[in-house]
């Protein structure tokens, strides 16, 4: 697929996201990280996908708890998280933030794709739709209308935002099972065979063989000690912190 819009560069704080199936054990280890990361000077984010932003929720809940089509489902995940993007995400970034999102793209072609057998051409499209952002940092107004939500010029200067780094909490579906029995009462994704969570599994190692640079497996079916000495390494030995920025 052929993007016309020019990208260009500019300094920024860093994205990390965290993937995995159901009850991997992300959100474990997400506020953690974030206080290992302040501790080290760093100002944190911590959001997740769907959701983020009140209109996000909204489109969360949905997604979560009531019954569509999958085309339907991808086009809202796409769109709570491109006015996460604008929002949240791309503001914090802009102030040089380490920004913590617990599920991102990778979800829908995992879970969208691979696991309810949406096209990756159809995935790869809302992708670059969503995540190419108008660049013109530090105002809010392209989140809210104006200039932003009018049809962009081919020529109009855009940003293409992805993570720098995604940590895969690998885990099988048998094992994520056994924890989220324990834990809660399933949603609507929760509730999905162990089938299902095969093929997501399978969706995010073929994510992870394409994108080898930038996400990092992490053995999640391991002691929540030995999962956090992996989480904090991946981190550190691509970033000499506390000297300072992502990148
Ligand atoms: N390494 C681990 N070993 C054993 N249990 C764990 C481990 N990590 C997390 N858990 C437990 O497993 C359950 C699911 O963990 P968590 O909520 O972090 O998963 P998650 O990946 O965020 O799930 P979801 O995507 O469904 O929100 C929790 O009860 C948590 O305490
Ligand atoms: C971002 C995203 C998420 N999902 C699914 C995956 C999960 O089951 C839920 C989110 O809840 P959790 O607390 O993070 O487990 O939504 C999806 O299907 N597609 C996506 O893009």
């Amino acid at each position: 697929m052929t993007i016309r819009t020019p990208m260009i560069e500019t300094p920024r704080g860093c994205f990390i996201s965290f993937e995995g199936i159901d009850g991997a054990g992300k959100s474990t280890h997400i506020e953690p990280l974030a206080q290992w990361l302040r501790e080290r000077g760093q100002t944190v984010v911590v959001t997740r996908e769907p959701g983020g932003t009140p209109l996000a929720e909204a489109l969360r809940s949905m997604v979560l708890h009531d019954a569509m089509d999958t085309l339907t489902e991808a086009l809202l995940v796409f769109a709570a998280r491109r006015d996460h993007l604008l929002r949240v995400i791309v503001p914090a970034l802009d102030r040089g933030a380490v920004v913590l999102c617990d599920r991102f793209t990778d979800a829908s072609f995992a879970y969208q794709g691979a696991g309810r057998g949406l096209s990756d051409d159809m995935l790869t499209q809302l992708e670059h739709w969503v995540q190419s952002v108008p660049d013109t940092p530090g105002d809010p107004a392209r989140a809210t209308g104006g200039a932003a939500s009018e049809p962009k010029a081919a020529s109009e200067a855009q940003r293409w935002i992805e993570p720098d780094l995604t940590l895969w909490f690998d885990i099988t579906p048998e094992q994520a099972a056994e924890r989220l029995a324990r834990a809660r009462t399933p949603d609507r994704f929760e509730a999905e065979t162990l089938g299902f969570f095969e093929r997501v599994r399978l969706g995010y190692a073929r994510r992870a063989q394409a994108a080898a640079g930038r996400i990092v497996r992490v053995d999640a079916a391991q002691p929540p000690e030995l999962v956090w000495h992996q989480v904090t390494e991946a981190v550190a030995s691509r970033w000499p912190l506390p000297s300072g920025r992502c990148k």
